[in-house]
């Protein structure tokens, strides 16, 4: 089987700006993405996880190594149907409603109307927008900001999820609801990266977990194979342990 995302000894090194040094952003990075799985990505302030998400976007190209998702270089535009991409802060055009959104995706996806229609309902339902639907999205709480990137995200049926802090600035109910979602999403044999701080939500939704420390990997495996490799029983301690116990 096709690995979804793969990653092989990936370099990047931002271009240099002017009287200052560039360290590599990410080091020799491997590791790989099986369909259907969650892998959720974590790491210190500056490891490189925002680099690996704008890699596999397409935002930014490496400076060396190899990338592929669904076995196709990221730069392939057909890729673009399959893929579904929260970003960390959205930014939405003022005085837009997610249906004027909605309509701007569809056309990015080539999705019918009636497609575009049917599947605009299911998920503004789902997430809970559907009695905000016509409402400028500048006047949502951040929670609905949340649920309405999800919405643009999902709407073309990806099978691949790209979310980068899908859970952050949100109160516990809102974490709970894009929690529930994501279980939801997997339920349903998505294939999922997520990127976070909050290491309880990697716990609770990660098949595996990918560690990043300085731009290195320290780690790949589940949570149980995180606990046996640093004899820990939480993944706080696993987390500190990978990022310490390694350090030079
Ligand atoms: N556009 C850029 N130009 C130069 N250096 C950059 C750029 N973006 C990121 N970096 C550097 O690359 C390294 C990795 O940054 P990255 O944003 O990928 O980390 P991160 O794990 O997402 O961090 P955070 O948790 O703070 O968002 C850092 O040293 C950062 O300063």
């Amino acid at each position: 089987m096709v690995d979804s995302i793969s990653f092989v000894e990936v370099w990047k090194t931002y271009e240099r700006e002017l009287g200052s040094v560039s360290q590599p952003a990410l080091r020799g990075v491997t590791f790989s993405v099986r369909q259907g799985e969650t892998l959720g990505l974590i790491g210190a302030n500056g490891a490189g996880k925002s680099t690996c998400i704008r890699l596999i976007m397409d935002f930014i190209r490496p400076s060396q190594g190899v990338i592929t998702l669904n076995g196709r270089s990221p730069d392939k535009s057909s890729l673009r149907h399959d893929i579904g991409y929260l970003p960390e802060i959205a930014s939405f055009p003022a005085s837009l409603t997610i249906l004027d959104m909605l309509r701007f995706v569809g056309a990015a996806h080539d999705l019918p109307k009636t497609v575009l229609a049917e599947q605009s309902e299911r998920w503004l339902r789902a997430l809970e927008l559907w009695d905000a639907r016509k409402r400028p999205i500048r006047t949502y709480s951040k929670g609905m900001q949340q649920r309405a990137s999800f919405v643009l995200a999902l709407v073309h049926d990806p099978s691949l999820l790209i979310l980068d802090e899908p859970m952050s600035g949100l109160d516990p109910i809102g974490r709970a609801s894009i929690g529930r979602l994501i279980q939801d999403l997997k339920g349903q044999g998505k294939t999922i990266l997520f990127c976070t701080h909050i290491l309880e939500d990697v716990d609770r939704l990660a098949d595996r977990l990918l560690i990043l420390h300085k731009g290195e990997k320290r780690f790949e495996g589940t949570p149980s194979e995180l606990s046996m490799a640093f004899g820990t029983t939480s993944i706080v301690d696993g987390f500190l342990h990978a990022i310490e116990v390694t350090q030079s």
